[in-house]
């Protein structure tokens, strides 16, 4: 459930005449999502999705997430468009939080996952990585490698012998990948979306029909952006890695953007550290969310599946 913020239909009215978007129809609550409050907002003209971000966002990052979706939406990428206000900007405050309305994209995410969807994936990926070689400003990944020690360590088991060995198995699995983690400039870098699950992407009569969630965009190696995905959608049942869809991933990537050679070698670690890098987050928030909160709990053992994956693996 994701709306934190309960909003008065006067106070939205009041916030939608400072652009330039026609007058409120209706307005819903946006169920999923665990990050901000999200709504639907119906004008005369349009609809639009209103974000208000709520506390584990940085307001000072968010000048830069706008300037990457605009300039990615320009570039001719599916993802939300920043709707700028009468006085040309987008970013404004609504019940005391930093607030933004979208573009609204059509379509839905998939229930199920298929090789066809994953090469659409692959290759509106490389698109993407492609669109944005030209926004200059750099966003460091706040949840790169460097910063997955101190994570690790505010990570405790509270008396659970469940998360207890989840993270005694953990630990030597950190540092080895973190040893092994290619040098900053050993391969191409760029701006990534760095969270494209399957729920941030939208398909619409079979065709992939947009990205959204860019709040954890940052400019880091391209070859993990992909890392990511073949984590988040190679896997039936969180457990059994699917080769065709990896295949159909790589294959619609490649079309767009052939990999070089250092970041084939690269991959399986990569995919290693996509693993951890989920496993991490999923188990801080396991640990830390209290019993009886809002938000459903993602599952952090489904991330030690995937990491053991690719630790055997011999190849991606
Ligand atoms: N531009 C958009 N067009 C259409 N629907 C959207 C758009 N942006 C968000 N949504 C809807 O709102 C939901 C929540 O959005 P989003 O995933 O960005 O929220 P969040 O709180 O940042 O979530 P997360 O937990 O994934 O980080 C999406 O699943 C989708 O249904
Ligand atoms: N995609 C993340 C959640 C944050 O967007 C996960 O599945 O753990």
């Amino acid at each position: 459930m994701a709306v934190y913020t309960e909003l008065k239909e006067e106070v939205l009215r009041d916030f939608l005449s400072s652009y330039e978007v026609g007058e409120l129809r209706s307005y819903t609550g946006i169920a999923e999502g665990i990050e901000n409050s999200n709504f639907l907002v119906e004008t005369t003209r349009d609809r639009f999705i209103l974000t208000l971000f709520e506390k584990r966002m940085n307001p000072e990052e968010l000048p830069w997430f706008l300037g990457l979706m605009t300039h990615l939406a320009e570039k001719g990428i599916a993802c939300p468009q920043p709707i700028m206000a009468k006085d040309g900007r987008a970013l404004r405050t609504l019940a005391g939080r930093p607030a933004i309305m979208v573009s609204f994209l059509n379509g839905r995410s998939l229930d199920e996952i298929t090789p066809e969807a994953c090469e659409q994936v692959g290759c509106s990926l490389a698109r993407l990585h492609e669109a944005g070689r030209d926004y200059r400003a750099e966003r460091p990944n706040a949840l790169a490698p460097e910063g997955w020690g101190e994570l690790f360590s505010r990570c405790t088991d509270g008396g659970d012998d469940r998360v207890a060995a989840l993270i005694s198995g953990t630990g030597t699995a950190l540092t080895a990948i973190v040893d092994s983690w290619p040098g900053v400039d050993s391969l191409p870098r760029g701006q990534i979306h760095a969270d494209l699950f399957a729920d941030n992407v939208f398909f619409q009569n079979g065709r992939l029909s947009g990205v959204i969630d860019f709040y954890f965009a940052c400019t880091d190696f391209l070859a993990y952006d992909l890392a990511i995905c073949l984590n988040a959608w190679c896997f039936r049942d969180d457990r059994h890695y699917q080769q065709d869809r990896a295949e159909a991933l790589l294959r619609g990537y490649e079309q767009v953007r052939p990999l070089t050679v250092a970041e084939r070698e690269a991959l399986p670690v990569l995919c290693q550290g996509a693993a951890m890098r989920f496993l991490l987050t999923r188990l801080y928030d396991w640990v830390h969310t209290p019993a009886g909160a809002l938000v459903t709990r993602k599952d952090p053992w489904a991330y030690q599946r995937r990491l053991l994956h690719f630790q055997e693996a011999s190849h991606v």
